[in-house]
């Protein structure tokens, strides 16, 4: 039985600055070719996530098909709430990190047949803050450079990096964390501290090595330092991290507190700055569909 009868193809004009016309000519092209219906919804940035519920309630859609960045696959999976309707994702954002972590390829032809095929992964999801985390959420260095990209106006990984030395100057680190880890209090310094999901950023950095996506567990990661010859290390599949630069341990409920405000975000998104998260895995599961051979993630 096919489980793509009526597709909702789900568009972020914006994001990674990328013109998203060519890719939904192939999709409504190929579903035409198997003669499913098709709906297509492009956020605004203002009410998606009311007007896409009212959508899915309406339409009944048996697949959702997403041309956006991870923030987009994020609000569709809120709306969701369970692993009924599968997602196909076209990584079009600016970092796509949960993209990078599932394999997903770069051409859109084979990523029309993967994303309309039965071929699924189950994700994890964490909800931190009330909010529910797909890939990696963070606090410290990293999401003040979120924080700092989102404000500059150039999109993709060039904005990443232009605001890189900025943020490292005006950071105000390290910072000092109480995690507390079902009763067991740990005091740490560091710059970043990360809840993970998946195994790499968007980037591609691999940050996570051992994690994975789908054993009701997420991984704390205390970086303790700005080591850049640690960090190019992240950049291949396998490397083992020093103790000094990262230490990591596994969870399914976390509460951590930091001695100030600090900067703070969620697959991507800047929240705001924070003293207090509250991580704990989620019993919301994402159905993704994926390439034939195992993802990484
Ligand atoms: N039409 C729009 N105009 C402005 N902002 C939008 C629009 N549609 C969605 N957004 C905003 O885009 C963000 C989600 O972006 P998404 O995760 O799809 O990609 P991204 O990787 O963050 O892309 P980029 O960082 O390049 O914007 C949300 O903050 C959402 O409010």
């Amino acid at each position: 039985m096919s489980t793509n009868k009526r597709v909702l193809l789900v568009v972020n004009p914006i994001s990674g600055g990328k013109d998203k016309t060519p890719i939904i000519d192939h999709i409504t092209k190929r579903l035409e070719e198997e003669k499913k219906e098709l709906r297509i919804y492009r956020t605004t940035g203002e009410r998606d996530k009311e007007e896409l519920r009212e959508i899915i309630e309406d339409y009944e859609p048996h697949r959702i098909l997403i041309v956006a960045g991870d923030g987009t696959i994020k609000l569709v999976a809120e709306i969701l709430k369970s692993d009924a309707v599968p997602l196909g994702i076209f990584p079009a954002g600016s970092a796509n990190g949960l993209a990078a972590n599932l394999d997903l390829p770069s051409n859109t032809k084979e990523l029309t047949d993967i994303a309309l095929s039965d071929n699924f992964v189950l994700l994890d999801t964490i909800m931190i803050n009330h909010e529910l985390c797909i890939h990696i959420s963070d606090i410290g260095l990293n999401a003040a450079l979120i924080k700092n990209y989102e404000e500059g106006n150039i999109r993709g990984k060039l904005g990443y990096f232009i605001q890189t030395i900025p943020t490292l100057m005006k950071s105000n680190f390290p910072f000092q964390f109480k995690i507390d880890n079902k009763g067991t209090t740990l005091e740490r310094q560091a710059v970043l501290l990360a809840i993970a999901n998946a195994r790499k950023y968007g980037t591609g950095s691999t940050i996570n090595p051992h994690g994975s996506y789908d054993d009701g567990k997420f991984e704390v990661l205390v970086f303790k330092e700005v080591n850049f010859s640690e960090i190019l290390k992240t950049f291949s599949e396998n490397a083992e991290l020093s103790k000094d630069f990262v230490e990591i341990f596994s969870a399914s409920e976390v509460s951590i507190e930091c001695d100030r405000n600090i900067p703070f975000q969620i697959d991507g998104e800047y929240r705001g700055e924070v003293r207090k998260v509250h991580a704990e895995i989620s019993p919301i599961k994402i159905k993704i569909a994926v390439p034939q051979k195992k993802a990484t993630f």
